[in-house]
C-alpha cells in the first residue's frame, strides 16, 4: 500500500519561543508564509522488515534523521514489526535554510504511515507526532502547524495541531501573491533556539509583534514586522541583508527566513532581478493528500 502527500514550505518571518515541559504544548508564536513548493512524501509499506528513506532519490543520512525520529515516536505506541517501510521525499526547496523542510518530512511520514496502517489516530493526532519529532530534534517549533494552515499564517498560541491556535490574513485569493526567496546557505535551527543569548533576543523582540500584526493585519505589515525582527535579533548575514534591500524595492516587503541564511519576500509579481531566486505562489490551503 502507498500514500503520497504534499507538504508546503512554511517560512517564519518572526517568532517567540514558548517553553513547556510537555512537548506537545511547547512551540512558538509568530507569523510566516506558506508557499506552493515544498516536499512530496511517498510512503510505501509492505510485509518485511526495515526502513528505507530516500531524499531526492538518494540516501541522505543527515537529513533522514527527522523521518527516523517520526517513525521512532510512532513505534512507542504502535507495533511496526514485520513491516517494511519505504519513504521517499522529493524536495524542491533548499534543506536546512528556513523552509521548514524538517516539518514537511515529519508530517509526510506521520500522516502517510498512519493512513496506510489505519492507525486509530485522527488527522490532528497523527500531525502531533510530527510536532513531537520536531521538538525532540530541536529542528522546529511552529512549522508543522503553519504548514497545515497555509496562507499568511499567524500562530497565536503555541503547540502541536489541535493544541496551538492559528489564524491567517484575509486575502483576496483570486489575486495571486508570490513568495520570492534567495538562499545563501544553512543555519542549524537547534544552534539558535537552544542558545540562551539568541533565545533572549528572539523572545524579547518577538513578544509584542503578533499584537502589532493583528492590529493591522496586512501583508505589508507582516513583512515590516519581520524585517524589524530580523534586525533586532541580529540574525541577518550581510549577504541576506543585501538581497533583502534589493527585494524591498521590487516587492511588498522582504526579510530573513527564520531560520536560514535566506532572504524572502512577498510580491504581487513573480519577477525579480535576484539571480537564481526560488519563486513560488503563495499556498492558501496547506498540506494535501495527492
Ligand atoms: N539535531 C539534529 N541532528 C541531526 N540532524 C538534524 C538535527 N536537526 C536537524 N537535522 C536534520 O537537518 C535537516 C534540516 O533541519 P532544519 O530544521 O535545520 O531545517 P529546515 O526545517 O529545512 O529549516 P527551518 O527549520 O530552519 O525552517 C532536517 O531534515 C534534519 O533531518
Ligand atoms: C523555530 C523556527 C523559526 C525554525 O524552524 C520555526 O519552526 C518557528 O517559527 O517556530
Amino acid at each position: 500500500m502507498n500514500c503520497s502527500i504534499f507538504v508546503p514550505s512554511h517560512i517564519t518571518g518572526f517568532f517567540e519561543i514558548r517553553d513547556n515541559d510537555n512537548p506537545i504544548k511547547k512551540g512558538s508564536r509568530g507569523a510566516g508564509v506558506v508557499m506552493d513548493k515544498g516536499v512530496i512524501t511517498k510512503t510505501e509499506i509492505s510485509d518485511g522488515n526495515g526502513v528505507q528513506i530516500k531524499i531526492n532519490g538518494k540516501i541522505d543520512v543527515r537529513n533522514a534523521t527527522i523521518t527516523e525520529k517520526t517513525i521512532e515516536i510512532i513505534k512507542r505506541d504502535y507495533n511496526l514489526d514485520n513491516k517494511k517501510i519505504v519513504i521517499t521525499h522529493d524536495v524542491d526547496v533548499p534543506i536546512g535554510a528556513g523552509f521548514g523542510t524538517s516539518a514537511s518530512f515529519a508530517l509526510g511520514a506521520s500522516l502517510g504511515i498512519s493512513k496506510i496502517l489505519d492507525l486509530p489516530l485522527t488527522f490532528n493526532k497523527a500531525a502531533q507526532i510530527a510536532h513531537l519529532a520536531e521538538v525532540e530534534m530541536k529542528s522546529g517549533l511552529g512549522d508543522v502547524i503553519g504548514a497545515l494552515s497555509g496562507g499568511l499564517v499567524l500562530r497565536l498560541k503555541e503547540g502541536a495541531p489541535g493544541i496551538g491556535v492559528t489564524d491567517k490574513l484575509l486575502l483576496n485569493q483570486s489575486e495571486d501573491l508570490y513568495v520570492i526567496s534567495k538562499c545563501f546557505g544553512e543555519i542549524n535551527t537547534g544552534d539558535i533556539i537552544e542558545d540562551p543569548v539568541h533565545k533572549e533576543r528572539i523572545n524579547s523582540t518577538g513578544r509584542d509583534l503578533l499584537f502589532k500584526l493583528t492590529s493591522d493585519p496586512k501583508p505589508e505589515n507582516l513583512m515590516k514586522l519581520s524585517r524589524k525582527f530580523a534586525e533586532k535579533t541580529m540574525l541577518m548575514s550581510s549577504e541576506v541583508l543585501e538581497a533583502v534591500v534589493i527585494l524591498e524595492e521590487e516587492t511588498i516587503g522582504a526579510s530573513m527566513a527564520m531560520l536560514g541564511n535566506t532572504a524572502f519576500a512577498i510580491s504581487e509579481s513573480p519577477d525579480t532581478s535576484i539571480e537564481n531566486a526560488v519563486v513560488a505562489k503563495l499556498n492558501h490551503s496547506g498540506l494535501k493528500f495527492l
